[in-house]
């Protein structure tokens, strides 16, 4: 009361009227029309706090009642069955892996390769793949420096074909009445002969044959020639002058002597390994200690065989038989 007192007359406010609310709620003025008075009648005035419009507010999930059910697939058959509920959707694509999905190797439950040893340790850096590892040791090829194998010659880089093709062999292996090979016990030591009595200096001095000369041309040669590499057409007693004149000079074959027999050594000269000169040293002459010096390993009677002239005779042969036929 005191503070309304305070205030001017025109602010306090006035006696409570019975008010009446009409049909749409907006309270009737009953003093219309009434006693007039002095007093301002100030309404009552009702403030409410707006409240925000429900279309404004946030909207809020709620679950939906008889919506689509979730599609489920199982592994199990039993469940399966009891679930009868939309088919699994096909697998989306999925990017490749390796071994691929449909390879043999996951068929067969092979379990992947192990990554070598050197991708761990030595991580590589430049993003490249690492160099295949090498292939397990092969028997057959040795590798020893790193290379790869030096591919089979072909056939047709050879010497040109001879009578001997279908004799070659490989030259590293011993061939027939060479001796021992190079690299055995006998040679390396100077060797002896297959006796045990002769040994050799061991002077190796090959010469380069020319095509279709090789030993085993050579063996293939007096294998197949019909006609006589003796260069006589029968048997003969040399007597050691005739023998000196058959020197492979002037035109007349070389000739010479092994352990009494002798030989025509001229249709071998291109065949030497040795070389024509150093066969020639024994043209005309006995060859038995030349040929021991260098090479006492060699079979002389079989490489020269077809070569055969006749036997060593003394010089006075012809002259002794005439008078034994006396
Ligand atoms: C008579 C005097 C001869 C001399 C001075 C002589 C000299 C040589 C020389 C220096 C060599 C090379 C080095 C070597 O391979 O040991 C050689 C190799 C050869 N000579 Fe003679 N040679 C003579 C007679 C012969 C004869 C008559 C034959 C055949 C019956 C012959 C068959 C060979 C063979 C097969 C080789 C190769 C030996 C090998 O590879 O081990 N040589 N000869």
């Amino acid at each position: 009361a005191t503070v309304l007192g305070s205030l001017p007359r025109w602010l306090r406010p006035a006696r409570r009227r019975p008010v009446e609310h009409g049909g749409d709620g907006r309270p009737t003025d009953t003093t219309t029309g009434g006693s007039q008075e002095d007093e301002i009648v100030v309404s009552e005035v009702k403030i409410e706090v707006e409240q925000p419009l429900e279309a404004e507010e946030t909207p809020k999930a709620t679950a939906k009642e008889g919506g689509d059910a979730v599609p489920t697939f199982s592994l199990n058959e039993e469940d399966a069955k009891d679930h009868k509920m939309m088919p699994p959707p096909p697998p989306k694509p999925v990017a490749p892996s390796f071994p691929a999905a449909n390879s043999a190797q996951r068929a067969s439950n092979m379990p992947p390769p192990s990554r070598p040893a050197s991708e761990t340790t030595t991580p590589v850096s430049n993003g490249l793949m690492p160099p295949p590892s090498r292939p397990a040791s092969d028997t057959t090829q040795p590798v020893s420096n790193g290379l790869m194998p030096s591919p089979a010659r072909p056939t047709t880089l050879g010497p040109p074909p001879s009578s001997a093709a279908g004799l070659r062999v490989p030259s590293s292996g011993p061939l027939p009445n060479r001796g021992p090979p190079q690299n055995s016990q006998q040679r390396a030591t100077g060797g002896l002969s297959p006796n045990g009595l002769v040994a050799t200096p061991n002077k190796r001095n090959k010469v380069l044959l020319s095509p279709g000369h090789s030993p085993m041309d050579w063996a293939a040669l007096i294998r197949s020639s019909s006609a006589t590499l003796s260069g006589v057409s029968s048997f003969q007693r040399v007597t050691p002058s005739k023998l000196k004149s058959m020197n492979g000079r002037k035109g007349k074959p070389a000739w010479s002597s092994w352990q009494g027999k002798v030989y025509n050594i001229t249709p071998y000269l291109d065949f030497h390994p040795g070389g024509r000169d150093e066969l020639m040293k024994g043209a005309g002459r006995d060859g038995t200690n030349l040929f021991m010096e260098v090479h006492p390993w060699v079979n002389w009677e079989n490489m020269l065989g077809a070569c055969l002239v006749g036997v060593l005779v003394p010089e006075d042969y012809a002259k002794s038989e005439l008078e034994d036929m006396d």
